[in-house]
């Protein structure tokens, strides 16, 4: 096996799981080859500054917000769709940035979250049984044999939808949209909800006043008008991000430029599976998801296999633990990896251990039990003296009807309404801010019990 990355040969003779079979090898031979000779989407430099930048999380410096789609489509790559997903994070990001008084690190589940691991192979309706939905980049939505076919050709789609979204993203965070002095405009037409829009109507105004003061007081405005955004998505389809692994020609080391941020799954974690063997090879900041069977040996064995040198911001551990367990499990997982000395950043992500079937047959969760996840969270952390570092969400820029409970006090009957997830349910627009405003405060309690340093925060940090 070669020093810096193992052929894709050698990967697949790993132990592997949830990757798709392919019934033509010799097409998805020339879709890998076709997709290394494609540019890269993201630039090592780039991946290195947001590592940097969870290195302050991991410092108890700063917060990472974290989310998206549960499973980005193809259909859904429009100008619209995005820019409603980025107009949230952006939302939701100087909620915390002012309440809490914390630099946030602004990373989405975006331009590449196109795989899904599931729980069955396949998927049954009536008498017909056909390979389950796996994620626009393996097969299509459709219930039919035709559609369900793992197709290779799709990874080279991928490719395309996630440079498209990229490239919007870019020109959005750099081109006056993410202007923080646009703060009321993202909100135009937001929030319905009276509740939260005279919150962050409130908050925008006192805002805009501070800015007014600081630039009336000489304070340079060029950070104000662009922000560092990253994109981040599961490093699931091994065939895909193998291709997209090139060798930096600054540092010589290996980079999976598919996405600034790439995570490994609860399901796929294996530390001697061709996941964890490949994503130890590139130098992106890693996330790893852990579930409630995780013991404290798992995470330390996995961090000392993905980043044997320590590397700061190189380590976020995402909890998904679920309401009724967060409390339980987390403390021993963090006790132990902070008793290794080693510095990582931890993130709650509240949605993945709370999912369950409602009568009328939709998957979804409850807006309340995702509080309560978050709540056990900083609790857990507040009481060890540890720092909360960040959420890592399923959300939406629509007006979908996903998730019960929030504003709006959605009941299972109104699922009908807007259920359009291609997955797991996700928080809506305003379920979306509600939260960053109970986040902030939870945080801000953090950062007092912390005697973490309030400063100005950059808005591009
Ligand atoms: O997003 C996570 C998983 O892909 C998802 O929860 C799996 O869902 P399933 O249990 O319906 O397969
Ligand atoms: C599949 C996911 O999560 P997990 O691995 O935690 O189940 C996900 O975040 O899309």
């Amino acid at each position: 096996m070669s020093e810096l990355i193992p052929s894709l040969a050698e990967l697949h003779a790993m132990p592997q799981v949830q990757q798709p079979t392919y019934e033509d090898a010799d097409r998805l031979n020339w879709v890998v080859n076709r997709l290394r000779e494609l540019p890269p989407l993201v630039f090592a430099g780039e991946c290195d500054d947001l590592r940097d930048k969870i290195a302050r999380v991991a410092n108890s410096q700063a917060f990472i917000l974290q989310g998206g789609d549960c499973a980005e489509t193809f259909d859904g790559v429009r100008a619209d769709n995005i820019k409603s997903k980025l107009r949230v994070l952006l939302s939701m990001s100087v909620v915390l940035t002012y309440a809490a008084q914390v630099p946030v690190v602004k990373v989405g589940r975006i331009a590449g979250q196109y795989a899904k691991p599931r729980s069955k192979d396949t998927e049954t309706r009536g008498a017909i049984t056909l390979p389950a939905y796996r994620g626009d980049a393996v097969n299509g939505f459709d219930f039919t044999p035709k559609s369900r076919r793992h197709d290779p050709d799709r990874l080279i789609q991928m490719y395309n939808a996630s440079a498209a979204t990229l490239n919007l993203v870019r020109a959005f965070v750099t081109g006056g949209f993410a202007d923080i002095r646009q703060l009321h405009a993202w909100n135009a037409s937001f929030v319905q909800d009276s509740r939260i829009e005279h919150r962050y109507e409130q908050m925008a105004g006192e805002i805009e006043r501070a800015l007014g003061f600081m630039l009336a007081c000489g304070v340079k405005d060029d950070t104000l008008s662009v922000v560092d955004f990253y994109a981040s998505h599961e490093a699931l389809l091994l065939d895909y991000e193998y291709a997209m692994t090139r060798i930096d020609s600054r540092s010589h080391r290996p980079y999976d430029t598919s996405g600034h941020m790439v995570w490994i799954g609860e399901r796929t974690r294996q530390p001697n599976g061709a996941q964890v063997e490949l994503l130890r090879r590139v130098s992106n900041p890693l996330g790893i998801k852990l579930g409630p069977n995780t013991a404290g040996t798992d995470a330390i064995e996995l961090a000392d296999r993905l980043d044997p040198n320590r590397v700061p911001g190189r380590i976020t551990f995402i909890a998904r633990m679920g309401a009724d367990k967060v409390r339980e499990k987390l403390p021993s997982i963090i006790e132990a990896v902070e008793q290794t000395g080693r510095k990582v950043a931890w993130v709650c992500d509240p949605m993945h251990g709370n999912t369950f079937e409602t009568a009328n047959g939709y998957k979804t969760r409850s807006y309340a039990a995702v509080v309560e996840e978050l709540n056990g969270f900083f609790d857990v952390h507040d009481q060890l003296g540890t720092w909360p570092g960040g959420v890592h969400v399923e959300l939406t820029g629509e007006d979908v009807t996903e998730c019960l409970g929030g504003a709006f006090q959605l009941s299972e009957t109104d699922l009908d309404a807007r259920y359009e997830t291609a997955c797991d349910p996700r928080l809506n627009r305003s379920q979306s801010l509600e939260l960053a405003f109970m986040i902030a405060e939870r945080l801000n309690q953090s950062r007092l019990l912390r005697r973490v340093p309030q400063r100005v925060p950059d808005w591009n940090e």
